[in-house]
């Protein structure tokens, strides 16, 4: 068997601290070509190229300061360069992204390729709320799995022990992406139930802005436990609700109650709440984003907001409280003290 050639789309912070496990992961496992394209949103740093100080110095500087990444990682902006006779590819971006890579590449790609996305988000398209894997299934027509978990990148490069889940319906494939990922400081469990793994991680990031609402509103360990209890209450209900039934089980893999507490207690979303919250009305997320993350996206308050819209769409929203409150929080609607309310009122 020929060996596969993979390739990375994204190059942020998650898309970084994965490239480092990837890069090192090729090299051990004979199943893999050892040189890794990786697409890169090319930008000037101090006036140089970004890729070009990831080819020389292994390193992303803005996403990833203070990590050396594997030489056999090239950085490429060329997106359709990266892509091109690719058997696996890797997909890293902010979920705002996504469309527009998929459109670029559509057609594009070989048809036996295969896809992994590690993108936390979903999409409203059409009145309808989309998983990023299937909109990467409908336009590239390949098969798309999902890895999720409890990984902030930063402690994943620093090879700080975590756990991750592969959400795969297909064994064979399944057992494949577990060699491209399992590493002895990131082991991977692989669950047949791809779309709860996925919607796990994408609705986490809402309850992470909770969870940075109460740590703004002075709070203590309680009140967040309570936070993380309700979210993964109506994380639950909405999986079980518009999608296919989830594996209870599922929801104790890495992707679902782990994930929960690491994003509630170390993640961007967290952080940019707690400052919303603390600025008193003197700055938007988006501010707070721009001001405290120097380019990395958050994906909390997007999701929040089409997580809503949906619900309003079917007239559900009191059944999400805790959802449809944090968004409402993050937009002016309502005050973050209200949200104190919500979690007392929640049934
Ligand atoms: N950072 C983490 O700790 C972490 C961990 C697990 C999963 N994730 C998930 O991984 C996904 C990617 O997150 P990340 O942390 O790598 O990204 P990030 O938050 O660092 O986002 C910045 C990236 O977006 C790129 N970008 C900016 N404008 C762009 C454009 N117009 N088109 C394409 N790319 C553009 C930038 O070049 C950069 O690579 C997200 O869904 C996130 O939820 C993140
Ligand atoms: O920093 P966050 O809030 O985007 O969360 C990062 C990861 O998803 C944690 O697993």
């Amino acid at each position: 068997m020929p060996a596969k050639k993979v390739c990375i789309v994204g190059s942020g912070n998650w898309g970084m601290a994965i490239a480092k496990v990837i890069g090192e992961n090729v090299v051990a496992n004979g199943k893999f070509q050892h040189s890794v394209p990786m697409y890169v949103y090319e930008e000037l740093i101090d006036g140089k190229k970004l890729t070009e100080i990831i080819n020389t110095d292994h390193e992303n500087v803005k996403y990833l300061p203070g990590h050396r990444i594997p030489d056999n990682i090239v950085a490429d902006p060329d997106l359709l360069h990266v892509v091109e006779n690719a058997d696996v590819i890797v997909f890293v971006t902010p979920h705002q992204f996504v469309y527009s890579i998929c459109k670029t590449l559509k057609g594009k790609v070989k048809k036996s390729a295969i896809c992994v996305s590690l993108i936390k988000g979903l999409d409203m398209h059409e009145g309808n709320l989309d998983l990023i894997s299937n909109i990467v299934r409908r336009d590239l027509e390949i098969p798309c799995a999902v890895l999720m978990g409890a990984n902030i990148a930063g402690e994943v490069a620093s090879g700080l022990f975590c756990e991750a889940t592969i959400g795969c319906d297909d064994a064979v494939l399944g057992n494949l992406l577990k060699d491209l990922f399992h590493r002895p400081y990131f082991r991977v469990a692989v669950v047949q139930d791809e779309d709860t793994v996925e919607l796990c991680g994408a609705l986490k990031n809402i309850v992470g802005v909770g969870a940075g609402i109460v740590d703004g509103l002075g709070c203590g360990g309680n009140t967040k436990a309570a936070v993380i209890r309700l979210g993964l209450l109506e994380i639950v209900q909405f999986c079980n609700t518009f999608f296919k039934k989830a594996r209870t089980e599922t929801f104790l893999e890495s992707c679902g109650f782990a994930d929960l507490v690491t994003t509630c207690y170390c993640g961007r979303n967290r952080k940019v709440a707690e400052a919303f919250v603390l600025s008193a009305g003197q700055k938007t997320i988006e501010e707070l984003e721009e001001e405290l993350l120097n380019g990395q996206k958050l994906q909390g308050p997007p999701t929040a907001a089409e997580v809503y819209k949906f619900l309003k769409g079917k007239n559900m929203l009191h059944d999400f409280p805790l959802f449809t409150c944090i968004h409402e929080i993050c937009i002016g609607k309502m005050k973050p003290g209200d949200f104190i309310e919500c979690l007392k009122n929640h049934s």
